[in-house]
């Protein structure tokens, strides 16, 4: 089950983006934790007037609903038996985050600590990962193939035919102070090393999402501002789309 809350808008004036009502137009953005993928990610939809995909997301959702049902997440079959059948339902509007799992709004809790801790568990298993990877691309055609996808393998798996690909970088000292200064400067910085680079270290021996494919454009953000860094990926967008149509 999924839910499109999306709906046709129009791109912002002064973005530089191209008239795209209706015509197909994917976006696909991969990164390292807290390079700035869902902030930039959504702004850039938001411009374009397409949908968004949070690919992160699912993971969680996914991790939440074992946690909550007691699925050992060591066991690989039980993880995967989880992801088949798990009654997920995500929202793609980049105004507002809905992730429900059986009708519980899950929204907040897959951003806690206990989701966090344990979501690598879950997207280190790469049969899990198939099936998810088949509800992401469920969830861009449900887009009418017009939508922003963000996340580890977006460029390379989930939409490798993608008009634009960019892998969206920032060193690990910017990516540790962005994500102590969201988390409200509560973490030392051994704490926000294990959650940015330690997340990372784990995640990244099933996807990589440090080196850019062939064809998949790096930005790396660690000198810019959001705005900067929008604008780069909307020019990348823009460049692509150019070549496409
Ligand atoms: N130049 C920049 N580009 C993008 N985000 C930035 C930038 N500078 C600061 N930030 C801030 O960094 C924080 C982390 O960004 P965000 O949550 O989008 O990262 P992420 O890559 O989606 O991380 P994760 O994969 O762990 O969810 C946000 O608070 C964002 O506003
Ligand atoms: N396409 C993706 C998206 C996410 N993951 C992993 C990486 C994290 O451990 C977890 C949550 O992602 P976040 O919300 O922090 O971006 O899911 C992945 O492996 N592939």
């Amino acid at each position: 089950m999924n839910t499109g809350t999306n709906t046709a808008r129009s791109a912002a004036p002064g973005t530089g983006a191209p008239a795209a009502a209706g015509r197909p137009l994917v976006v696909a953005i991969d990164g390292p934790s807290g390079s700035g993928k869902s902030s930039v990610s959504k702004e850039v939809a938001r411009r374009f007037g397409l949908a968004y995909l949070d690919t992160g997301a699912m993971y969680r959702a996914l991790t939440w609903w074992c946690l909550d049902r007691g699925v050992d997440l060591s066991d690989g079959g039980a993880v995967v038996e989880a992801a088949r059948s798990f009654p997920l339902a995500q929202g793609t509007d980049p105004d507002r985050e809905l992730v429900f799992v059986g009708g519980t709004d899950v929204g907040v809790e897959i951003r806690g600590a206990r989701v966090t801790e344990a979501v690598s568990a879950v997207a280190t298993n790469q049969a899990a990962r198939a099936v998810l990877v088949a509800r992401q691309q469920e969830l861009i055609a449900d887009s009418g193939r017009r939508i922003v996808a963000e996340g580890r393998d977006t460029t390379t798996v989930v939409a490798p035919d993608a008009d634009a690909r960019i892998l969206l970088t920032a060193d690990e000292r910017a990516r540790m102070a962005r994500r102590g200064l969201q988390n409200g400067g509560v973490e030392d910085a051994e704490q926000l090393r294990a959650r940015v680079v330690g997340r990372d270290a784990k995640d990244a021996t099933v996807v990589n999402f440090t080196e850019a494919a062939d064809g998949v454009v790096t930005i790396d953000s660690s000198e810019l501002t959001v705005e900067q860094t929008v604008q780069a990926v909307i020019d990348v967008v823009v460049r692509a789309a150019g070549r496409s149509a």
